[in-house]
């Protein structure tokens, strides 16, 4: 018997990879005999970069680099078991989570760190970078991230404008001729996690700048800075980027990575299905286990559980999803292809401790799991 483990992460309780061995140390308690193939699985978002390094047979690499507010954080990036690709996800070092809830900015807040990092990874000699966008406390249209790999922003006196969102709104000209040469020679992917523009009511500074500290009033001024951002780029660099969709993921850094580097934006959980081969990893399986931290109806939308159905469902296997509790408008999945959904918590508990229990909780479930696949039960009716 062939098992897939290909789960996402439990978020505030265990990594993907975690997730999996648990699964497997709970399924082999019953069958000790069956082939366990684990798979950590992310869909763009927080986790990526750990489960495309962990689910490659990669390394992991940690540098000083500018935080968002311009302080210094240790940020790791990684590299693929092929050696040749670099994945860096922007929450690393210009992370909402990297700043306390008060000291929120976006009209200051810098992708520069991120910049770093790309940096970082072409020293290594590598000839593809995945950037996974998301979960991010800036709104710079990705310019601090292009400042730290040698672009120049200039106001009209031509000098270079201070890092941050509101500063766009000086800009004048863009400078591409000191930009970083060995971009040229790097296929840069995009792993992105909404469709957004760069402006406008649907646009990076709407719809998440609130959620990075910004005052309405704050959204009008981003949004007027970002507009003359997406109408410089188009004077200097002839490059319509204000209404593509995905410009404005992560604050605009969509529309850098479109603008200066011609990346392909796709949808985090494609780039990551494909780069851990799921679907090769997958074939003759009789059974693929995935889950998540809560399932609920916008699991629909994208995420790692549903995405990987797709993958199963297209070579006939069964699909049973683990989560860690299941929320409103979870029988959508069953459309999705995901067949059976068991919850793991055990009894009414505190969410603090749900989480501790985590591990325990799942390894029982999955054992549960396994039981159940073994039961015959005469079906009649
Ligand atoms: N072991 C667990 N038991 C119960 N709830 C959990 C467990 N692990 C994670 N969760 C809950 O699931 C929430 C969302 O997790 P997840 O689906 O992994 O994140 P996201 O959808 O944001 O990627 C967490 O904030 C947490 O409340
Ligand atoms: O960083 C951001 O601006 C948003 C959208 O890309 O991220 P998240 O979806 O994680 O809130």
């Amino acid at each position: 018997m062939k098992i897939v483990i290909a789960p996402d992460s439990f978020k505030e309780c265990l990594s993907a990879i975690d997730v999996a061995t648990a699964i497997e140390t709970g399924m082999r308690r019953v069958l000790p005999s069956a082939e366990f193939i684990k798979v950590p699985v992310a869909d763009g978002g927080e986790g990526t970069l750990q489960s495309l390094v962990d689910g490659t047979a990669g390394q992991f690499y940690s540098r000083t680099v500018t935080g968002p507010l311009g302080e210094p954080v240790e940020a790791r990036f990684g590299v693929l078991g092929d050696g040749k690709t670099a994945v860096i996800e922007m929450a690393e070092a210009s992370g909402l989570e990297r700043i306390l809830p008060h000291l929120r900015n976006p009209l200051l807040t810098t992708t520069y760190g991120t910049g770093e990092l790309v940096r970082e990874a072409l020293n290594l000699g590598v000839s593809r970078i995945i950037v996974a966008i998301g979960g991010s406390a800036t709104n710079d249209g990705g310019a601090g991230m292009m400042a730290a790999l040698g672009v120049r922003f200039l106001n009209d006196k031509g000098e270079e404008l201070p890092a941050g969102g509101a500063a766009l709104a000086d800009l004048a000209s863009i400078d591409c001729s000191t930009m970083d040469s060995r971009l040229a020679n790097v296929r840069v992917t995009a792993a992105c996690d909404v469709n957004n523009p760069l402006t406008g009511s649907k646009g990076a500074s709407a719809v998440f700048g609130p959620q990075k500290g910004a005052t309405p009033a704050m959204v009008v001024q981003l949004d007027k800075a970002l507009t003359n951002y997406a109408a410089v780029i188009q004077q200097c660099l002839d490059v319509d980027i204000e209404h593509v969709a995905g410009a404005g993921a992560a604050g605009g850094m969509g529309a850098a990575l479109l603008t200066f580097m011609d990346a392909d934006l796709k949808p985090g959980i494609n780039i990551v299905l494909e780069t851990v081969r799921l679907k090769a990893q997958a074939g003759g399986a009789d059974l693929l286990i995935t889950g998540e931290g809560r399932l609920d109806g916008q699991t629909v939308h994208g995420k790692t559980p549903v995405g990987v159905a797709r993958v199963a469902k297209a070579e006939g296997i069964p699909v049973i999803a683990l989560a860690g509790s299941v929320g409103k408008g979870c029988e959508a999945v069953y459309e999705h292809g995901i067949d059976a959904v068991f919850p793991v918590v055990h009894g009414a508990v505190s969410l603090p401790e749900a989480l501790e229990a985590g591990r325990e909780n799942l390894e029982r479930t999955a054992e549960n799991v396994a039981r159940l696949l073994q039961l015959k039960v005469p079906l009649k009716g």
